[in-house]
């Protein structure tokens, strides 16, 4: 499934600081934040005070049994604490090797027409610089101006270079990256601090790590039990007392230790952790575990076409005449529109301009204003200095527009341009006031696996809608090239931010991926908006998920470990649960035991001792933490299929399992607890 590397899950020197923070996240203050584990810890520390000053309470079990009793309690803490300490722990490696990279960088900041090399961290959001070749791009910023080949192997551990360029959708570049051929003239776009580095040291430590939704109910949850469980045990002393049970203090925190949900407790956040670390490990940086749960609950699936299902690098290939022109008049004006136009579609048009060898004058163009493409008119072009308008665009965008000049439309407009539509390409109409000189070629691929991808995600009960700007003849054959279930062309921004609202509405959880700025509004409306690295900046700041590897398709493995982070934790609380009601057939029935002899028949475990039970039901308390912690980081195993069936499989596995292990397991620890004794 994966197809970046796994790095390896633990270290010498994470487990080593993980035991040492285990005993820092003693301190109450710290565990405050755990409620159940802050249970756990007063009551350990109330045994600790009756091995030092026995009789403090009133009814006391033997020393011995109190000072067992202590230092179990206490490694439970500390297990718990060993647990988020652990998850934590790579994280926090992984920041210190990116503070690494975050050395100052000299920068050639540009003061009017001056060069003045000032350091790194006094650039502001809006400064020029010039980035030449074996340069560090001195901060996160927009080229505005030639194109590069840039080392981000700092940032995204992949080596290859990859192009960077003014205008389009790969202008973003990040500071602290490579130029590795070429120069470009960068503009800053991050005040010092602000930077996508900063963001991702933060984000991998856990610095900002806040509580998703889903993790707030829970706690709610275990809060609400540890309270009634707490009611239960403080009012069984005056009952047991009635019955003539004298019940001692340390037996009653035992109980109260054992029946509170612990397990769970201890793993919780160590689980949404090690979720969000599966996510960075897979090269994707997720702004918040939201995101990442948000994720595991997607119904449907929005994807543009351009640079996500195709390779986006849209060349032009061929310029087709229409009527009676020709291909040279055709060449001609398409170069005329495109000498300002820095998109990639508009280089490409001047490279094969210069390629065919066809003549092409670029004084005509001097003077004139130039007409930015923009996705609203998806036309680009020049209005000429003699009052010519030059257009190149979108076919049925040129051609409302000849018309509302009063021209008329060649014959063999459509069947040529959905000839080329036809084919996967993308047709741009060249036009010069009223008449309509031809067809550019936009060459574009589909990505390889594609269809694979869909089906899995079909698997998934996922819904995947393209959304793309192209016509629909175009649209139609890459949506079916590539096996997407549904398809939207001429959509503009607005479109693709009505198809999530609409999802929404239905109540589906939508999830986007993009990398233009027009996906930017789209990106933010989605409930997981994935965002290219290789995309712009807005793109990028309007998600809440970036991809290193700009590769779209992994908002797949993205989903998958966000499902999988949902499970886990459900199947950890319901196997949590389900110990706790076995442990109390191996307590409850121990402390009753000598005044109510009929009770015995509760003690189906058959164990020794009313005292080897209630300790080893609290061992059992206790290691169950540190024997869950290897599930709990790599999560539960998951396959892709519908969540009824899955619901139905872990309660089986996780409740009769959750259930039956701990009637194992005290026993095992009762059968060693008396041979020892
Ligand atoms: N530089 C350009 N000049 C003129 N027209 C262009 C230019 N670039 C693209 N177009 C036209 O405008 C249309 C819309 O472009 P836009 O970038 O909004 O969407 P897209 O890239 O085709 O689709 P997607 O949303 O899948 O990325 C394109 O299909 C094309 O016909
Ligand atoms: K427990
Ligand atoms: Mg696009």
């Amino acid at each position: 499934m994966s197809t970046v590397p796994r790095k390896k899950l633990l270290t010498g020197p994470i487990i080593r600081s993980a035991v040492k923070d285990s005993f820092v996240k003693l301190n109450p203050l710290t565990l405050m934040k755990n409620p159940v584990m802050f249970v756990v810890e007063i009551g350990t520390f109330m045994v600790l005070l009756m091995v030092l000053a026995p009789g403090l309470f009133g009814a006391e079990a033997s020393r011995g049994f109190n000072v067992a009793v202590f230092i179990i309690l206490l490694f439970t803490v500390l297990f718990a604490n060993f647990a988020e300490a652990l998850a934590e722990g790579r994280g926090k490696a992984q920041a210190d090797t990116l503070k690494r990279t975050k050395q100052d960088i000299s920068a050639n900041k540009l003061v009017g027409d001056a060069i003045k090399t000032v350091a790194s961290a006094e650039l502001r959001k809006g400064d020029i610089v010039i980035v030449r070749q074996g340069e560090m791009i001195p901060g996160d910023g927009e080229v505005i101006e030639g194109l590069a080949s840039v080392d981000e192997s700092a940032i995204t551990g992949e080596s290859a270079p990859v192009i960077k360029e003014a205008g389009g959708d790969f202008n973003s570049v990040t500071g602290g990256t490579r130029v590795v051929s070429d120069q470009i003239k960068v503009r800053i776009t991050s005040d010092p601090g602000e930077s996508f580095l900063d963001r991702m040291i933060s984000l991998v430590e856990g610095a900002k790590r806040q509580k998703t939704p889903n993790e707030i109910a829970l706690s709610t949850l275990l809060i609400s039990l540890t309270i009634i469980f707490l009611i239960v045990v403080v009012t069984l002393r005056p009952i047991a007392a009635y019955l003539q049970v004298d019940l001692e203090i340390p037996v009653l925190i035992a109980l109260l230790v054992c029946l509170i949900p612990t397990t769970i407790g201890g793993l919780l956040s160590a689980i949404g952790i090690a979720g969000m670390d599966r996510v960075t490990r897979f090269n994707v940086l997720a702004m918040s575990g939201k995101a990442v749960e948000a994720a595991g609950d997607i119904n449907t699936m929005i994807l543009d076409k351009t640079g996500t299902i195709t390779f986006g690098n849209r060349m032009a290939s061929e310029f087709v005449p229409v009527g009676k022109e020709t291909e040279a008049d055709v060449a001609r004006w398409a170069a005329v529109s495109s000498g300002l136009d820095e998109t990639p579609e508009g280089r490409s048009v001047i490279e094969l301009v210069k390629k065919l060898g066809h003549p092409y004058d670029s004084t005509l163009a001097e003077g004139g204003d130039f007409i930015e493409f923009r996705a609203e008119t998806r036309m680009s072009g020049m209005d000429l200095t003699d009052g010519r308008m030059v257009r190149k665009g979108a076919v049925d965008s040129v051609k409302r527009w000849v018309l509302s000049q009063g021209g008329i439309i060649p014959a063999d407009l459509d069947p040529k341009s959905n000839g080329i539509a036809g084919k996967g390409g993308t047709p741009l109409a060249v036009a010069v006031n009223d008449r309509i000189y031809g067809l550019i070629y936009l060459k574009d691929t589909v990505k390889p696996g594609m269809k694979e991808r869909f089906d899995e995600l079909r698997r998934m009960g996922i819904k995947t809608i393209m959304c793309t700007g192209d016509n629909p003849l175009t649209a139609a054959t890459i949506a079916a090239e590539a096996g997407v279930d549904e398809f939207i062309a001429e959509s503009t921004p607005e479109d693709k931010i009505e198809v999530i609202r609409r999802e929404q509405k239905e109540g589906k959880l939508v999830a986007m991926t993009g990398d233009g700025t027009n996906d930017a509004p789209a990106l933010a409306q989605a409930d997981v908006g994935l965002a290219m690295n290789s995309g712009t900046t807005a793109a990028k700041e309007a998600a809440n998920m970036v991809d290193l590897d700009s590769d779209p398709s992994k908002i797949i493995e993205v989903v998958a470990i966000g499902k999988q982070l949902l499970m886990t934790r459900g199947a950890l609380t319901t196997f949590s649960i389900a110990n706790d009601i076995a442990k109390y057939f191996a307590i409850i029935p121990a402390m009753f035991t000598l005044a109510i002899p009929e009770i015995n028949a509760l003690n189906v475990m058959g164990l020794g001792s009313p005292s080897s039970a209630i300790l080893s039901a609290l061992v059992f308390n206790a290691i169950i933490i540190p024997l869950l912690i290897p599930l709990a980081m790599r999560g539960v195993s998951y396959k892709p299929m519908s969540s009824v069936k899955l619901l139905r499989r872990n309660i089986f596995v996780y409740g009769l399992g959750g259930i039956l292990v701990p009637f194992i397991g005290i026993k095992l620890i009762d059968l060693f607890v008396n041979i020892w004794m």
